[in-house]
C-alpha cells in the first residue's frame, strides 16, 4: 500500500542478514507473561475523604511499585477518544510521500514525521513503526489543514494535558511535597503529542525499541491490539490492553524529583503478524531552563541536579556516541 513507509525495501539487507526466529532478544520479547495494570477509577477523586485521599494513594503506589498504571472514568469522552483515533487512521492512511512532506501537507513543523530506525544495523535495533511528533504549540496552528480535522485533535490534547497536569500535582502531593512545581514549569511548547502507528510485520520485532521516556509523565491512549510490554521486578511482561483506560506512566525527570520514589521503567512496543496498531502519547515537559533536584529532605539526593535542557542534550549525545539512551544513570551523584 502505497502509505506504508518502505520498510521491506529499506531493510531488505538487515532482513537478508538476520535469523530473527532464532534470536533469544526475539523470544524474550514474543512469549511474555500479559498482565492487567493496577486501574484506578478517577471518579474517587471527586468523592469526599477518605475515598478521595484513598483514591490517591493508589496513584502513588501504583507510581511507585510499578511506574505504570491505568486510569478509567478520566473525564475524556468515549466521543472525543474515537474522533482522536479516526483523524490518526486518516492522517496515516495519506500516501507516504504526502506524510513526508510533513510540514505543508499537515502545517505541523518540518521533520514531525518520522519512521523505522535509519540508524539500525540490524533487526533488533529497528522500530517497525511510523509516527508524527506534534508540540502541542503546533496543535493550535493546524486550523488550516484539510487533512488534519483539528478540532478533535485540539479536544484530545487539551483534555489530556489537563489530565497530565492532574495527576502529576497528586504524585507531588503524594511524595511529600504539596506543590504547584508542575504547574509552574510545565511549559506547553515543550510538550508533545506522539501519534504511532505500528504496521502489521511478518516476523515479531520491536515496534518501538525498549526506552525510557524523557518527560515528567506520559500519557497512552491505545487501541485493543496490543504491544505494549514493560519490565516489571526485572521481567518484559505484556500489558494486557483496554481501550476504555488511558494508560500513564512516570517519566525520567519525575523519577529524579521524587529521589527514585515513582520509577520510569523501560518499555517497549511490540509488533502484530497481521493487525495494524494505533496509540497516541501525551508528554509532560518542562522548559528547557527547569533545574530538576531532588524534592526530598530527608534522603540524601540520588541523583545531582541537571536542567531539563543539559539532560536532553546528554541523551542526544549518547545515542549519538553509543547507539541507545543511558538516561538517569548518567546524573548518579
Ligand atoms: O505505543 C505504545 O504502546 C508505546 C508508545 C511509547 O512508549 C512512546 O511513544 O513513548
Ligand atoms: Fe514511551
Amino acid at each position: 500500500m502505497d502509505s506504508d513507509p518502505p520498510f521491506h525495501e529499506t531493510y531488505k539487507t538487515l532482513f537478508a542478514a538476520t535469523k530473527p526466529l532464532n534470536n533469544d532478544w526475539l523470544a524474550a520479547v514474543t512469549a511474555v507473561e500479559e498482565l492487567e495494570l493496577p486501574s484506578i477509577d478517577l471518579t474517587r477523586l471527586s468523592l469526599e475523604s477518605p475515598e478521595k485521599e484513598r483514591c490517591k494513594n493508589d496513584i502513588a503506589r501504583a507510581a511507585n511499585e510499578w511506574g505504570f498504571f491505568q486510569v478509567v472514568n478520566h473525564g475524556i469522552s468515549r466521543d472525543v477518544l474515537e474522533k482522536m483515533r479516526d483523524e490518526k487512521v486518516k492522517v496515516f492512511k495519506q500516501p507516504f510521500q504526502h506524510k513526508c512532506r510533513g510540514d505543508k501537507f499537515m502545517n505541523v513543523s518540518a521533520g514531525s514525521y518520522r519512521w523505522g530506525t535509519p540508524t539500525a544495523t540490524c533487526l533488533r535495533q529497528l522500530s517497525w513503526s511510523e509516527a508524527f511528533h506534534i508540540p502541542m504549540t503546533d496543535i493550535s496552528s493546524l486550523g488550516d489543514s484539510s487533512t488534519f480535522s483539528s478540532p478533535s485533535l485540539h479536544q484530545f490534547a487539551t483534555k489530556v494535558a489537563s489530565l497530565a497536569q492532574k495527576l502529576a500535582e497528586i504524585l507531588a502531593e503524594k511524595s511529600g511535597k504539596k506543590s504547584t512545581f508542575f504547574q509552574e514549569n510545565s511549559l506547553l511548547s515543550t510538550c508533545y503529542l506522539r501519534l504511532n502507528r505500528y504496521p502489521p510485520c511478518p516476523i515479531p520485532l520491536f515496534g518501538l525499541m525498549p526506552h525510557t521516556d524523557s518527560d515528567f509523565l506520559t500519557v497512552l491512549y491505545q487501541d485493543q491490539v496490543g504491544g505494549l510490554q514493560l519490565v516489571k521486578d526485572g521481567k518484559w511482561v505484556a500489558v494486557k490492553p483496554n481501550p476504555e483506560a488511558l494508560f500513564i506512566n512516570i517519566g525520567d525527570l519525575f523519577q529524579a524529583w521524587s529521589n527514585d520514589c515513582y520509577k520510569s521503567v523501560q518499555h517497549c512496543a511490540v509488533t502484530n503478524p497481521t493487525k495494524e496498531r494505533f496509540s497516541v502519547a501525551y508528554f509532560l515537559c518542562p522548559s528547557y531552563d527547569t533545574v530538576i533536584e531532588s524534592c526530598s529532605s530527608n534522603k540524601p539526593s540520588v541523583y545531582r541536579r541537571f536542567s531539563f535542557k543539559e539532560y536532553r542534550q546528554q541523551v542526544q549525545e549518547d545515542v549519538q556516541n553509543y547507539g541507545y539512551k543511558i538516561g538517569l544513570p548518567r546524573f548518579l551523584v
